[in-house]
């Protein structure tokens, strides 16, 4: 192409000059004028790695004074152009542009832009761009995204819960399971799914102080989530510089002392806007109609203003059944709204859960089957359903589906709770309790009587609860001049034991803080043992470096004394004994401390021993949790209705121990109950729930199928390519790992996720599950996701031309390979992309228009192509101009059909479950009169704004290739 002064020109290889202008030329050379950055170049007329910039009618460009002009049309003059079309700023129709008054730092962003440009990326850009956005679209969509990447051991009733929950709107669930079957880790998951999916941005764990730290671990190491830990000081700190500290971080841990102790933090909890609110241990927020407590009122506020809210207690009802109401109340108030009648739901479950057996069972209905049905969902005409179950096609299985979804919601504790149990999901290490029977000391025998005179006036609770304690009674009685450590045979015996264990790790546990301090002082003072203690008294770094000095291998305690709340949360699987130095009060609390060992990840089974004395109230105590329920060997799912119904006779028996007369006959008699309960449990309740908790062989598929996403060779081949074109160094380690360093020509300076000194990675599972400093990559994990953003943020890859070397095409024969983007804009709160993620849609174009994409896919044909350099590329792009522009005008009719199908696919999917959100609110509202219509209404006003948002999506060129079919 000729050049002639004044005609603007781009640098193939430094588009960061800008625009260049000619301003000299002689026989063999041409120098350009870059303004951008007020530099001459000079530059070999016949082969230089220059492009011309010409700009067609509809394109945007902007003068050097910053107006901008809609191009109609392009007018030449001697070689230089004038652009005419209308200003953006004064709207003038007409009006010129020379090219030489063109913004110098114009740059070029649209592929189409780029291509004319010259501004080519390699070719395996274009293949990593083209891939990216395929597997990111997918992801939103993946059926087990979230899951996947994971650093956890694929275990069934987790993944079901996860999977159930994760994928909902705004979950609001209790997760109930036992102890130690992985609440953190199923509620990790739910988060995971719902940040990776877009549906939640900013989460609040609220858990027990002492459990903050192991929360914090935990969702960094097995979820990649960095999560920022608020206690007063980083508070206060914060305070100083913003109104809100919460909104200084997405995701926050903190206390509940922490949330309920200052109402001013509380409203600027409040106020923080979160998305999703975690609450451990939720058992701590007691209620009653006339006395809720200050925790349960601060998380009841927390929930109003948040969408998403997990609660988390493997002892859901250890507060009684009124608390256990209230807290599915914080969860689902339209379907919890009157405690009698939830009362009442409670001893109907048999029917509920026999026609949910039948209907998964995928049994024929007969005639009375079916009539217990319509009678169970008796608001709605549920013929059309009973039909469709006993047809053999795929409708009934759905038909079966929605029933019983329909089952649960309006009877049980629906789709709100999940419980497991060990007996549900099996595979646990047995329980033996070995029982350690002490003499009564004489010192305790007259403290006793002391107490007794004095003790008479106190209410029969406290007396019990003081017997429980013999050595705390004798030291106040005594005070100080003599210590219980002196003759209390517990002790003698706790050191021996001890010392006959020394390669065992021992946990023990004593209800209160004073009692794990003094034992702590007597085994170092007197046989030079050093053991870890943990109590409430500790500050919280304190405590987990007490627990860490236990667990540690090397150089560890053997053994740790706790206090009561050392029985909460935390993991001591690899402990296999432990001892009660003394009972709890409660059976949820002596659960609780046997779930400690009783964990996943438990390979041995475990010795629970308890040292008691004779004829004390723990003699009395052991015989009723072993003998009456059955609670130290297996758990106990009936100890909260035994002990409500047994009270006072077990109290008076605690107070007076001495005092046996039909103590036998008592716990024959709690035995039966405890029998009996369980019997109606596995009958009702608790069969529903567990069908709905573990999810059957719908989970075990599960876990097969995201073992099978493991060590995937696609993902392998993507990172691998991802890492090269970013530029990190990948050099292989022994056994699956792999080292990843910084090198010194990045894409970014910085790359999230990859340290100066480097990292180590693995795609196998299980080796990241045995080497804790290797990072765990899947699609999900942040450094893959980081990769993904930057490539598509940016251009990279958004334009390219390569050569097919095919003889049994025409010499010369242009194919245009364009990628587009369909997506939809709209207020974060209204998670559109559950519908309608950004899409990729793929067209190979010839030059006719012939949409060849479907005969010709993607990865098989990339191979058949090869590179061209930028220099010929850009010249070959330039023969063909025009024919480009009408291929691309093409396009548009060919991409509109196909981006409209996906748009008018995905609005039918948002209304029908937006219509299914609606009819089921509505169907409880038949039952519930506490449902209100603006309640209604909101739903309804919700699926109209998302049906607006998505009949305003749109479609863009995303990335484009020319293909030049060459013999050579
Ligand atoms: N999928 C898994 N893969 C590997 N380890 C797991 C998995 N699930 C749970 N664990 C381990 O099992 C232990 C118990 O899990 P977790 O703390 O989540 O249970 P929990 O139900 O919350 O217990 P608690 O009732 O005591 O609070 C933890 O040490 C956890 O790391």
């Amino acid at each position: 192409m000729p050049f002639t002064l004044g005609q603007r020109w781009i640098s193939d290889t430094e588009s960061d000059l800008g625009l260049g202008t000619v301003v000299a030329q002689d026989a063999r050379t041409v120098t350009l004028l870059f303004p951008a950055i007020g530099e001459n170049r000079l530059y070999a007329k016949a082969d230089s790695p220059i492009t011309r910039v010409m700009f067609n009618p509809g394109d945007t460009i902007t003068s050097h004074e910053g107006w901008q002009l809609l191009v109609d049309s392009v007018k030449e003059e001697n070689g230089v152009l004038t652009y005419i079309g209308r200003r953006l700023d004064t709207d003038e129709e007409n009006s010129p542009l020379r090219e030489v008054m063109l913004d110098s730092k114009l740059t070029f962003s649209k592929p189409q832009d780029r291509l004319f440009a010259g501004q080519l990326d390699r070719m395996d850009r274009f293949s990593l761009r083209y891939r990216a956005r395929k597997y990111q679209s997918e992801q939103y969509r993946m059926p087990w995204s979230g899951l996947t990447g994971i650093r956890a051991s694929l275990i069934p009733h987790q993944l079901h819960i996860a999977n159930e929950v994760g994928h909902r709107h705004a979950p609001r669930v209790l997760l109930a399971d036992e102890v130690g079957l992985g609440k953190t880790i199923e509620a990790g998951m739910i988060i995971h799914q719902q940040l990776l999916a877009g549906r939640v941005e900013r989460v609040l764990i609220v858990v027990p102080e002492t459990l903050q730290h192991q929360w914090l671990v935990e969702m960094l190491r097995r979820f990649n989530l960095h999560f920022s830990l608020f206690d007063e000081e980083r508070y206060a700190e914060s305070r100083q510089d913003f109104d809100n500290p919460f909104e200084t971080e997405q995701l926050v841990i903190c206390s509940l002392n922490f949330v309920c102790q200052s109402k001013q933090r509380l409203n600027d909890l409040v106020e923080a806007n979160w998305d999703l609110l975690v609450v451990d241990e939720a058992h701590h927020l007691a209620w009653s109609e006339e006395a809720p407590s200050r925790n349960y009122l601060a998380i009841e506020q927390l929930a109003q203003h948040t969408p998403g809210v997990l609660l988390l207690t493997a002892t859901p009802e250890q507060l009684g059944q009124e608390s256990h109401f209230a807290r599915l109340r914080l969860l689902d108030p339209d379907r919890f709204h009157d405690y009698q009648e939830f009362v009442d739901e409670q001893q109907k479950y048999r029917p509920v859960a026999d026609a949910v057996s039948l209907l998964v069972s995928g049994e024929k209905l007969d005639d009375q089957a079916k009539n217990s049905l319509s009678e169970l969902i008796n608001e709605q005409d549920i013929e059309p359903l009973l039909k469709a179950a006993n047809l053999d096609s795929e409708e009934n299985e759905s038909a079966r589906t929605e029933l019983v979804n329909m089952l649960m919601d309006r009877h049980g504790t629906s789709r709100v709770l999940f419980r497991n149990t060990r007996m549900g999901v099996k595979g646990f290490p047995i329980r033996y309790l070995h029982q350690i029977k002490l003499p009564l000391p004489t010192q305790y025998q007259t403290a006793f009587k002391v107490a007794k005179i004095m003790n008479g006036k106190k209410p029969i609770d406290t007396q019990a609860h003081d017997m429980l304690y013999p050595e705390k009674i004798f030291q106040n009685f005594e005070g100080d001049s003599v210590s219980w450590l002196n003759f209390d045979p517990r002790v003698e015996w706790l050191m021996e034991y001890l010392k006959q264990n020394r390669n065992e790790k021992i946990l023990v546990i004593c209800a209160q803080a004073a009692t794990a301090l003094q034992l702590e002082q007597t085994l170092r003072e007197r046989e030079g043992i050093h053991a870890a203690v943990f109590h409430e008294g500790l500050s919280i770094i304190e405590r987990d470096r007490a627990a860490a000095w236990f667990a540690a291998e090397e150089n560890g305690a053997q053994v740790l004394l706790c206090s009561e709340i050392g029985s909460e949360g935390r993991n001591f699987q690899f402990a296999s004994r432990l001892v009660m130095f003394d009972l709890p009060f409660n059976p949820d609390l002596l659960e609780q401390r046997i779930g400690r060992l009783d964990r996943i990840g438990q390979t041995r089974d475990i010795q629970i021993i308890v040292p008691y004395l004779e004829n004390t109230a723990q003699a009395i105590l052991i015989r009723w949790f072993h003998e009456g329920l059955d609670a130290f060997e297996h758990t106990c799912p009936t100890g909260r209705p035994v002990y409500d119904a047994v009270h006072d006779e077990l109290m008076a028996y605690l107070a007076e121990p001495a005092e046996q007369t039909g103590f036998d006959d008592f716990i024959q008699r709690c035995r039966t109950k405890h029998l009996s309960l369980k019997t109606q449990l596995e009958n009702g309740r608790d069969r529903l729930l567990e069908m709905n908790s573990n999810g059957g062989e719908r989970a075990q598929a599960l876990v097969q199928s995201i073992a099978e996403q493991d060590n995937n060779v696609e993902l392998i081949g993507f990172t691998i390519n991802l890492f090269d074109i970013i530029g990190i160094n990948q050099e292989d380690d022994s056994d699956n790992l792999m080292i990843l360093t910084p090198s010194d020509h990045m894409l970014v300076p910085d790359f999230p996720g990859i340290p100066q000194d480097g990292c180590t990675i693995t795609f196998d599972r299980e080796k990241a599950l045995s080497r804790e400093d290797a990072q765990f990559i899947s699609w999900e994990h942040p450094i893959v996701r980081n990769g993904l953003d930057l490539i598509l943020s940016g251009d990279t890859g958004s334009c390219a031309v390569s050569l097919l070397k095919n003889r049994a095409l025409p010499v010369g024969t242009m194919l245009m390979e364009l990628i587009y983007v369909v997506e939809a804009q709209a207020p974060k709160n209204l998670q559109l992309t559950r519908f309608l993620p950004p899409t990729p849609i793929r067209l190979m174009l010839d030059r006719k228009g012939t949409n060849l994409a479907a005969q010709v896919g993607f990865e098989s044909f990339n191979r058949q192509l090869s590179a061209v350099n930028r220099h010929t590329g850009s010249k070959l792009v330039n023969a063909v101009q025009k024919d480009i522009h009408e291929v691309l005008q093409m396009a548009e009719t060919e991409v509109a059909k196909q981006a409209q199908a996906l748009i008018d696919g995905a609005k039918q999917e948002a209304d029908d479950t937006l219509t299914l959100e609606f009819n089921r609110l509505n169907a409880l509202k038949a039952v519930n009169p506490t449902i209100r219509d603006d309640e209604l209404e909101a739903i309804e006003d919700n699926r109209q704004q998302i049906l607006d948002c998505l009949q305003q999506a749109s479609w863009r060129l995303d990335a484009l290739r020319m293909i030049v079919v060459s013999h050579q």
